[in-house]
């Protein structure tokens, strides 16, 4: 009784403030349902609301698999359902968090050498694996470039494809050079018992495809599925979903096709549109109504994206306030794009509004310099999400390469980081001697170092490798766990802060993105309880640039376009919004790339709840001297009922304010 009782009063939270069109996709029993809706319809609330809905009527949470796109977003959603139900459901990640955890597990049912310890190498490692193949094959990186290599074989993994095959059919140059490059690559993987990131996918798919048996053992533990943001998901991650929804095909995706904004990387939102197709009984809700954003803004979205033919045709409407107009302002210069950035966030602040309320988007990266220049000049505290991740690092890569070696001894990517780091005399063709003699022994390069009878094996017996063997016994010996002592007990070990503080000149930034490391190493330990070294790595291996955003701290954002997917703030601030910008020069010559564009500027607008600023520079400063701009196509697709123009043609270089605190108290 008491029971029934519990489940009735926490269900009634789960469904407070629910449309009925979202409380049906929320209280959806059985069977496929795919929810298309438009922005800030409340997409991401029902995913939460109905892993709540489900635990509450009984289900247990380990049989809930939900996906998302970035780690930011799955926490958040863990902790929304743990508020309402009083349990943080487990499966709640992106695809490649999820699959790494399933690869932990199965890894070995491949066969292929790999196994459970498997170390997962981010797009730097990629890029050095490939480099040491290019070196093996004699090649330099001008005959066969990295990047684009790695770009190559990316597509041809997200496609599902024969890379071989691929190659073959898509590069019209060098496809015999790109083919060797790519077996070696595959092979090294193998052999140092890595993945890459379209790996952690693909193999799941592998083992799903091949073993019945696990494939349903999977399905029959979760027996249900969750998909937020399904416009982006790659044929890849469309499969796996396929494979992972047994036969009752409790499979729940909700997306927005006019948000998709990912196909560079091989998202395909056809994928939303052919749900139907591939599973005849869904059952369809729309959800029409926005609750994020002003009439005025939502009015300006819609007229925008009804541009694209090739779409969904679905309304969205808001019963918000009517809000004030978009307001366009063309500047003569980046520079004075930042000043008119800075005043009016400063004249925001003076209304009592705070900086976390505000966010400036730009189209890429590099467009942030200007106005981080402005920003520090005048004193306003910004963040800028997806820059350099903290864990690309130098000194962080550094230590985790001694962490990785530890966990992985065929890893040769850290090995060489680690020797790097020792400076013990190991030069590349000591390297290179070890392993030879390790692959003579079939074993990999580290556990030689650290055989008792290394010496023997190794034949000749300098001292650099009777001392280095001993270091790495010695690595080898420290305790496995708890992981925040290991990594204290390796950090020693490795000597890695005596070398920062004897021969680095940015010592003290390094020393303190240790200790920051060692602090969330810390709190990683107290969240996650008996966990292992293997786990912790593999949870920071997966941190995505798009997972930096701190939405606590007092700071203005900023970020590119594509960062921006699912956030929302008061205040929003595009800049850049000129033809070459957005849309993107690459992107102009097809209709598939412009409409692409289109859909990235809808995500900007409708990032925002109350107010909407478009900038864009009538010229910039290139490094080939200045160039002149012209506003973006877009702008003029808005709705004029609903902008307000405005031609700032002040240029002054704002006041210098970097030495002593300003009134935001914050001194740069
Ligand atoms: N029925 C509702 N009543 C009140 N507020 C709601 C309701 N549904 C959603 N919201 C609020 O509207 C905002 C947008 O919701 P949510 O982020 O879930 O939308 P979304 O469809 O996922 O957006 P996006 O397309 O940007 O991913 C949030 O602040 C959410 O709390
Ligand atoms: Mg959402």
């Amino acid at each position: 009784m008491g029971d029934t009782h519990a489940i009735m009063t926490i269900s009634a939270d789960i469904l407070r403030d629910l449309t009925d069109a979202q409380l049906e996709a929320v209280t959806h029993r059985q069977g496929p349902m795919l929810v298309v809706a438009g922005a800030g319809s409340g997409k991401t609330r029902v995913v939460t609301r109905r892993i709540a809905y489900l635990i509450a009527q009984g289900t247990r949470p380990d049989q809930i698999l939900a996906m998302t796109f970035t780690n930011k977003a799955a926490n958040e959603m863990k902790e929304r359902v743990a508020t309402l139900v009083g349990i943080a459901p487990r499966n709640v990640g992106t695809f490649h968090s999820c699959c790494a955890r399933f690869l932990r597990q199965d890894i070995e049912r491949l066969k292929d050498g790999r196994n459970r310890q498997y170390t997962i190498y981010d797009s730097s490692d990629q890029n050095t694996l490939l480099k040491h193949c290019l070196k093996d094959l004699n090649l330099r990186s001008s005959d066969c470039s990295p990047n684009d290599v790695a770009q190559v074989i990316s597509r041809a993994k997200t496609q599902r494809q024969d890379i071989v095959e691929y190659i073959h059919n898509q590069c019209r140059y060098d496809a015999d050079t790109y083919e060797k490059v790519a077996i070696a690559y595959e092979t090294r993987l193998r052999q140092q018992n890595a993945v890459d990131f379209d790996d952690l996918l693909l193999l799941t798919a592998k083992i799903l495809s091949e073993y019945p048996i696990v494939r349903e053992m999977y399905q029959t533990r979760f027996k249900y599925l969750l998909i937020d943001e399904y416009q982006d998901t790659n044929h890849l991650q469309y499969d796996l979903m396929k494979l992972l929804c047994g036969e009752e095909q409790n499979v729940h995706a909700t997306g927005d096709p006019d948000q998709s904004i990912y196909s560079w990387r091989g998202a395909d939102y056809t994928n939303i549109m052919n749900f139907t197709s591939d599973f005849p009984d869904a059952r369809i809700v729309r959800l029409e109504q926005n609750y994020r954003s002003t009439q005025c803004i939502i009015h300006a979205a819609n007229e925008l994206i009804h541009q694209n033919a090739f779409r969904l045709d679905k309304d969205l409407f808001t019963e918000n306030e009517i809000g004030s107009p978009i307001r366009v302002i063309s500047v003569p210069d980046e520079a004075s794009e930042a000043l008119w950035l800075c005043r009016r966030i400063s004249e925001l602040c003076t209304e009592g509004h705070s900086l976390r309320d505000m966010a400036v988007f730009y189209r890429t990266n590099g467009q942030s310099r200007s106005l981080e220049d402005g920003f520090m000049r005048m004193g306003i505290p910004y963040q800028v999400v997806g820059n350099l991740r903290f864990y690309d690092r130098k000194e962080i890569k550094d230590l985790l390469a001694f962490l990785r070696l530890k966990c992985n001894p065929a890893d040769l990517v850290s090995l060489q980081r680690v020797v790097t780091c020792l400076n013990c005399g190991v030069g590349p063709k000591n390297l290179a001697a070890l392993v030879a003699t390790a692959e003579q022994h079939a074993m990999p390069v580290f556990d030689l170092l650290c055989r008792d009878d290394f010496a023997a094996l190794f034949g000749k017996n300098p001292a650099w490798a009777q001392h280095f063997c001993q270091w790495c016994r010695a690595l080898r010996a420290l305790p496995d766990q708890p992981v925040d002592e290991v990594i204290a007990a390796v950090l020693e070990h490795s000597g890695l802060m005596q070398n920062i503080i004897a021969k680095d000149d940015n010592a003290d930034d390094r020393v303190e993105n240790i200790h920051e490391l060692l602090a969330q190493v810390k709190s990683f330990v107290t969240n996650h309880g008996d966990c292992t070294l293997i786990d912790y790595l593999q949870e920071v291996s997966l941190i995505s640039d798009l997972d930096t955003y701190d939405s606590e701290a007092d700071y203005v954002s900023l970020m590119t376009l594509h960062c921006a997917k699912g956030l929302e703030f008061p205040f929003v601030f595009i800049t850049g919004v000129e033809e070459g910008y957005l849309p993107h020069q690459h992107s102009v010559n097809t209709a598939n790339g412009i409409e692409e564009e289109r859909r990235l500027f809808y995500v900007g607008l409708t990032r925002a709840k109350a107010e909407v600023t478009v900038l864009f520079a009538r010229g910039r400063f290139t490094w080939t001297g200045s160039d002149q701009r012209e506003p973006s196509r877009f702008l003029a697709e808005l709705p004029e009922e609903v902008v307000q123009q405005q031609i700032f043609k002040h240029r002054q270089a704002p006041p210098n304010h970097r030495r002593g605190a300003n009134h935001f108290g914050y001194s740069s």
